[in-house]
């Protein structure tokens, strides 16, 4: 770890530290069986966004059909938009029981786009719940928790308008496991811009990550950027049209996915800069000359029973400049030279 200045948590911002407290969960105080009572009439939609997700996808669906919809019934609609994949992603989502929308045929007459903001907004389109979860297709592993969890808060409190999944992402490279080196584009893109521009938000220990879930109204009122860009986008959009106090996170445990190349996730980097860049042109800030920032990052440390933590480590980042060392030399020859 770099040898940077760090302050306890205790000295978050007052109000990002309260929301870290009273709006994070864990899954397992969301069981199926709380949330059927309190479920009542609420619709629910899960959405799948699916590229090329043949391996993975199945399983997925197949879980959620036989925890969420047979033994408890609380889901009540379940879709994979196939976003143009090459591969066999519609025909086995199809076949484990998804009703699956093409991502081209949702919504003709507004043209087409690519990416995954524009399935998550086609899925949107093409459901009705009340309220939608959304669920990467290319999870290794997931467990009913996934979505539970998610739809707790959304059930108990309606004053929760959107919640984010959180959880410890490994990193799987030949054969070698690194428990929390996932997430890069997150920790070197996202967390850094969010803590600059927009700290509200840096009590979200995955900002980027592809499980959440929202009320119709309120998904339905803000933009989708259509690429990669869609999560820091609605993170952003949603704070500012619902406010902090109506955002949660849920703690699920641990996440285990694709990876991708270094060459994409440049790709997905760019995008999220763009569609934060956006926003602060939107918000009327220029924003890009601080020479100041705090950074709270999340570390998983060991505790006394065996397990581990999450703390937050927060780093002050200065970048003070030297001037032209040209223009020193030059001061420095004027200064008289005393006999
Ligand atoms: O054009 C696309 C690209 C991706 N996907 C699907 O979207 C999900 C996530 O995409 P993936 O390429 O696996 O993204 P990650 O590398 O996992 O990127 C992380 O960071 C992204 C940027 O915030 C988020 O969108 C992802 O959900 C999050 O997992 C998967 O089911 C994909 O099949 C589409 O439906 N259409
Ligand atoms: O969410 C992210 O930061 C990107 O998807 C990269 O994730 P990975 O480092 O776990 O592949």
């Amino acid at each position: 770890m770099a040898d940077l200045p760090t302050r306890d948590a205790a000295t978050l911002p007052g109000d990002v530290r309260d929301w870290l407290r009273s709006h994070t969960s864990t899954a397992a105080d969301w069981p199926a069986s709380r949330l059927m009572a309190a479920k009542g009439d609420t619709t629910i939609s899960v959405v799948l966004p699916a590229r090329n997700e043949a391996a993975t996808v199945g399983v997925i669906v197949e879980m959620i059909r036989e925890s969420l919809m047979r033994r408890y019934p609380l889901i009540d609609e379940l879709v994979v938009v196939d976003s143009c994949s090459t591969d066999a992603t519609a025909r086995v989502a199809a076949e484990a029981g998804a009703r699956v929308v093409r991502q081209d045929e949702a919504l003709p007459e507004l043209g087409v786009q690519r990416g995954k903001g524009e399935a998550l907004w086609k899925g949107l389109a093409s459901t009705s719940g009340d309220l939608v979860a959304f669920i990467d297709a290319d999870l290794i592993g997931c467990p009913p928790e996934f979505v539970t969890g998610l739809l707790g808060p959304l059930l108990a409190d309606p004053g929760i308008v959107y919640v984010k999944g959180c959880y410890r992402r490994p990193l799987v490279h030949q054969g070698r496991v690194e428990p929390d080196g996932g997430g890069r584009v997150t920790e070197l893109v996202a967390r850094p811009l969010l803590n600059l521009y927009w700290p509200r938000l840096a009590g979200f220990v995955q900002p980027l990550g592809g499980e959440y879930a929202g009320r119709r109204e309120v998904l339905e009122s803000v933009p989708f950027a259509t690429q990669y860009g869609v999560e820091i986008g609605l993170l952003i959009d949603l704070l500012n049209r619902a406010g902090l106090d109506a955002l949660a996170q849920v703690d699920l445990g641990q996440r285990r996915h694709r990876h991708q190349e270094t060459e994409a996730l440049a790709v997905m980097s760019t995008q999220i800069m763009l569609t934060a860049f956006a926003r602060l042109a939107r918000e009327g800030r220029d924003g890009l000359n601080a020479a100041t920032a705090t950074l709270a990052q999340f570390r998983h440390v060991p505790t006394t029973g065996g397990g581990t933590e999450r703390q937050v480590v927060l780093n002050e980042i200065e970048v003070p400049e030297r001037p032209p060392l040209a223009t020193v030399r030059e001061r420095a020859a004027k200064v008289p030279v005393r006999a």
